[in-house]
């Protein structure tokens, strides 16, 4: 099944702000005969971004001869209502059949569906209250999973194009990342046992590094520094470079798509009984099987001995 933002329904859950949202204009802007549904929790943030992409769509930035940006109207706005937005808790199953039954009546069942709806806090663990530590699986894993029902229920044969977004800390966890790191692992896992069930389907899973988005930089606040040093190489890209490398990643063909070269990297590392297809398979394999090899061994040696040490000098202190 190609990827193609043509002439879909699209249903783009954490579509409100961050990589969500930029999937949305995406779709808006590049697809004339897609109808987009985009899905959160917060009404007034899911009605400001409806109306924020509707607007600059149809206005077009211009700088006059003294410097200032004017806008200037660049098409009409359209009279035909494509983009679409519902407020809902996906981690609550109930609320996720209540939108699809809506769906349904309005003809809007999507033939692709993107899990956008995620977010980390990252500290360490004795830091974290109960409240985050259920909100990881709830947020990361729960919306995930009740979309992926209802799309498999609602498509018993029809083609459809399910596209999840996990995390490269799904390959690799590490100090920092114990609220969310897991429910990532956990749609990796559940993806795999998809593709087995779900025939008619297409799934794809997208492994991202960091990405700059409103929920990016709320996870700074509080990510301890030994987690952003281990992360380092990941450096944060633009929500819309990350965007567009997995739109034209899953447009090549590949399912199992990472946005910078360390999620290549650790994507190759991660052998066994998940297969994945992403790009330069072969390669990436062999990378692979060598690095385990004479790399990785040495690698988790430097780093326990180091974060070993930082616990040792941040002992007593406040640890992040
Ligand atoms: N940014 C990064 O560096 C990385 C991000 N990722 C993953 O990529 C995805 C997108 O990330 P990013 O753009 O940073 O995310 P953001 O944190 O910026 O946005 C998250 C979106 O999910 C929505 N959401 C959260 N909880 C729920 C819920 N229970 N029900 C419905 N909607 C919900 C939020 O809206 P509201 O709060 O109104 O519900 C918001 O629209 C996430 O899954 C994230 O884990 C993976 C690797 C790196
Ligand atoms: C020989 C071995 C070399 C290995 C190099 C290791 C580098 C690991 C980088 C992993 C980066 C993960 C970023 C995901 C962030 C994320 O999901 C959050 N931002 C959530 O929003």
């Amino acid at each position: 099944m190609k990827f193609t933002l043509e002439d879909q329904v699209v249903l783009i859950t954490g579509g409100s702000q961050g990589l969500g949202k930029e999937f949305a204009k995406k779709y808006y802007n590049e697809a004339e005969n897609t109808k987009i549904i985009i899905v959160s929790r917060s009404e007034a943030r899911l009605l400001d971004t409806c109306n924020e992409i509707r607007i600059e769509a149809h206005l077009r930035r211009e700088t006059t001869d003294e410097g200032q940006v004017q806008h200037k109207l660049a098409a009409p706005l359209d009279l035909e209502q494509r983009l679409f937005y519902y407020p809902c808790d996906l981690s609550c199953y109930e609320s996720v059949e209540c939108l699809f039954n809506v769906l349904r009546d309005l003809d809007l069942l999507p033939t692709q569906t993107l899990c956008c709806a995620g977010g980390a806090v990252p500290k360490l663990f004795r830091g974290l209250s109960g409240h985050e530590l259920n909100l990881g699986m709830d947020i990361n894993y729960k919306t995930t999973l009740n979309v992926a029902h209802q799309i498999a229920l609602a498509e018993q044969t029809k083609e459809h194009h399910l596209i999840i977004f996990s995390s490269a800390t799904a390959l690799y966890p590490f100090v920092g990342y114990s609220q969310y790191a897991p429910a990532k692992a956990a749609i990796k896992s559940l993806v795999a046992i998809l593709r087995q069930e779900l025939t008619n389907f297409r799934i794809s899973c997208v492994y991202p590094g960091n990405f700059e988005s409103e929920g990016f930089t709320v996870e700074q606040l509080t990510k301890p520094e030994i987690t952003k040093l281990i992360e380092g190489p990941s450096d944060a890209i633009p929500c819309k470079q990350a965007c567009d490398i997995i739109a034209k990643s899953l447009a090549r063909g590949d399912d199992d798509v990472f946005t910078d070269f360390v999620g290549w990297m650790i994507m190759g590392m991660d052998l066994g009984l998940t297969a994945k297809k992403s790009r330069f398979v072969p390669l990436q394999w062999i990378f692979g099987v060598l690095s385990n090899i004479l790399v990785v061994p040495f690698y988790m040696v430097g780093c326990s001995w180091y974060i070993r040490k930082w616990f040792r000098e941040n002992d007593g202190k406040k640890a992040n």
